[in-house]
């Protein structure tokens, strides 16, 4: 038994694959390289090179591989993108996922995880949110998740198969044994290019928008360790492979910081300060999203142990530095 890991070279796909290695439990990745490193991947864990929408491709990494399941990670992720290239985000991750789930559904995968976000819930009128809130996503990024959400809902019920989604908060930090981490150039996550301006990489942070209706006016977020978040997959995986029920599970520790604050944690961390410029709002984004974090808790069994947003500040750190010492040779 083994599980295609789609976009398995990438941030978090690359830790899921860990996790799995870590269990024991075989892993096959089909990935195009868009946006991900082969050099994340363990050297013994067979990469697929290509596109999810490739029905012929897909269909016989499953089959020769003896793939049972599917952990669908790849998309296109960044939400002001998907404000500016709506049509190259529902294709993506939209028309794509259907492709994928069709293939997979040909070829007999049993059980499907699936990485959603925390934009399918748009603007919250209150946090935390729990996962039987309305789900009203505010930009094309959430939409193409919601989206693909439904189809895997109403295919698992045609065809027979079983899935978790996973409604990912955001997502932060490194493998605490230093073998992945975020590694995209011009990546946009808050943390990343904190960490890359305390490393001088970088000139200057903006921090877009102070004029939030939260405590500091900046946006507020629920920071989840990329491990913790792996786990909460493999975990996931035995559940459906055990025989559990379908599940949409928010992946948060339940507790927000706002933007000014992670950049305080940044610097104090690191022990060097750099400029922090007050800029307008940046399209597309909500003003608070924290994670209704039990679910998880009480139908996977899943319990953090990263949930120590200076932690996660400081694998982020020394992955960053890594990262500047492998580019360097
Ligand atoms: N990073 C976050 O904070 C966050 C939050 C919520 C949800 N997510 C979701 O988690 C998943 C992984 O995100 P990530 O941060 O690891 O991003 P990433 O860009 O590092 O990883 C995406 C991977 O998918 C691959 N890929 C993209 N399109 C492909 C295609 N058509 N065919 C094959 N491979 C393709 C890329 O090369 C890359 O390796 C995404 O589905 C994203 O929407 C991420
Ligand atoms: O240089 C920066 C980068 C970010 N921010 C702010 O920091 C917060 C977090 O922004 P990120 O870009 O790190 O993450 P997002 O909240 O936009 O989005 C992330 O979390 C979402 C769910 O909350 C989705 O899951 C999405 O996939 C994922 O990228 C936002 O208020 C953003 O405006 C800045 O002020 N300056």
């Amino acid at each position: 038994m083994s599980v295609l890991v789609t976009g398995g070279a990438g941030y978090i796909g690359s830790h899921m694959v860990l996790a799995l290695q870590d269990a024991g439990q075989s892993a096959v990745v089909l990935d195009d390289l868009s946006t991900g490193f082969d050099w994340l991947l363990p050297p013994e864990v067979k990469l697929v090179l290509g596109d999810v929408a490739d029905a012929a491709l897909v269909g016989q990494a499953i089959r020769e591989n003896g793939c049972d399941a599917l952990a669908h990670f790849a998309a296109r992720i960044v939400v002001p993108d998907s404000v500016a290239d709506p049509l190259g985000y529902y294709l993506a991750n939209t028309v794509k996922t259907r492709a994928l789930i069709e293939t997979a559904v040909k070829a007999g995968v049993k059980h499907v995880i699936f990485s959603s976000t925390a934009a399918v819930y748009g603007e919250p009128a209150t946090v935390p949110v729990p996962e039987d809130l309305e789900t009203s996503p505010i930009n094309p990024y959430g939409r193409s998740k919601l989206m693909s959400e439904w189809m895997i809902e109403d295919a698992a019920r045609a065809h027979g198969f079983t899935y978790v989604i996973l409604r990912y908060f955001n997502v932060a930090g490194a493998d605490p044994r230093g073998r992945s981490g975020q590694s995209t150039p011009n990546a946009t996550h808050l943390i990343k290019v904190a960490t890359q301006a305390a490393l001088g990489q970088r000139s200057h942070l903006e921090v877009f928008g102070t004029d939030y209706p939260t405590p500091d006016g900046s946006c507020l977020r629920d920071y989840i360790q990329v491990s913790d978040l792996a786990e909460a997959h493999r975990v996931a995986l035995d559940h459906l492979r055990s025989g559990g029920e379908s599940l949409t599970l928010n992946c948060g520790y339940g507790r927000g910081y706002s933007v000014l604050e992670v950049v305080d944690v940044v610097k104090r961390v690191s022990g060097r300060d750099f400029e922090v410029r007050l800029s307008p709002r940046r399209a597309g984004d909500p003003a608070r999203i924290v994670a209704g974090a039990d679910r998880i808790r009480t139908r996977l069994g899943w319990t953090p142990r990263h949930d120590d947003l200076e932690g996660i500040v400081r694998q982020a750190l020394d992955w960053e530095a890594a990262l500047a010492r492998r580019n360097r040779h």
